[in-house]
């Protein structure tokens, strides 16, 4: 398929994986992060995971890329269980994540911070390429194409050669989910993919993850505190509240169920 911008995907929707996260608990030396907790991204949706300060997000998003090993429980990507698996191997899998703080290398331009999001797709080894031989360059070549392809889809065909730290935060938090996309991911985790931006960036971001749902039909996991960002984009939302998953559904139940209003005034008297 083909989105607006000519960027195309690698994977048809129908071949988009469910993400089953079951009963899920982590704990830390006493202290339980995730107690229980399932949900189920559907394929090519947007799902949002949101709570209060400490309520387990990020616990969350470190047990489905393999930072953190559960407790117990089970989370399958299609037919993978990925509870035992570590990070490279979960990101084998077609699953790429964005960081809270920018993970990006500051002074590569932004085509080499995508070309090392396309790691794992690199077929010659280490050898042929460091040789340059004829099937190496032939693969650069393909990768650089679909780099600026992607450049082009985040709105940063221009800024290829730029060093990333030369760039203003809202536009290396753009860098930073286009090399999540270099991936070809199947299942992309956006942490607080807003967090920090203007209210002009905030709205471009929230485009940009719209037109990666429609034009590349990737599912989307997203924690993020920005509630309005959240209902405007999310097609279902999980809350959490003290490791607990306190509500699950559509943004509008959510945001009226009396549990998830009490969580978060608590959370608002307490500070
Ligand atoms: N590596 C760790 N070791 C010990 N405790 C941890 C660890 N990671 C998280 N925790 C604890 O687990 C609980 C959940 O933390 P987590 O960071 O997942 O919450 P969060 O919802 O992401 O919070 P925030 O919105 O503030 O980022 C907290 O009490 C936190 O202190």
């Amino acid at each position: 398929m083909t989105g607006e911008s000519g960027v195309t995907s690698t994977y048809q929707p129908g071949g988009m994986p469910r993400l089953e996260v079951r009963d899920v608990t982590v704990r830390f030396a006493g202290l339980t992060a995730l107690d229980g907790v399932s949900f189920t991204v559907e394929p090519g949706t947007v799902h949002a995971v949101i709570g209060p300060n400490g309520a387990g997000k990020s616990t969350c998003f470190n047990v489905l890329s393999g930072v953190y090993r559960a407790t117990s429980g089970s989370v399958r990507l299609g037919g993978a269980e990925l509870t035992t698996l570590r990070p490279h191997e979960v990101a084998a899998l077609g699953v790429a994540r964005t960081f809270q703080n920018i993970a990006l290398s500051p002074r590569l331009p932004v085509r080499d911070n995508l070309l090392l999001g396309r790691h794992r797709l690199t077929r010659s080894g280490f050898v042929a390429a460091g040789l340059r031989l004829p099937r190496a360059r032939r693969e650069e070549r393909t990768h650089e194409a679909r780099v600026a392809e992607i450049a082009a889809f985040v709105g940063l065909a221009d800024l290829l050669g730029t060093p990333v730290g030369l760039l203003p935060y809202g536009v290396r938090k753009r860098v930073e989910l286009a090399r999540a996309l270099a991936m070809e991911p199947r299942l992309l985790l956006l942490d607080e993919p807003v967090a920090g931006m203007n209210s002009g960036e905030r709205v471009e971001m929230a485009d940009l993850i719209v037109s990666v749902r429609e034009s590349l039909g990737i599912s989307i996991l997203l924690v993020e505190h920005d509630m309005g960002m959240v209902m405007r984009l999310a097609d279902r939302v999980t809350v959490l509240d003290f490791g607990r998953r306190i509500a699950d559904g559509p943004p509008a139940e959510v945001q009226n169920d009396p549990k998830v209003i009490g969580a978060y005034l608590g959370t608002e008297e307490g500070s």
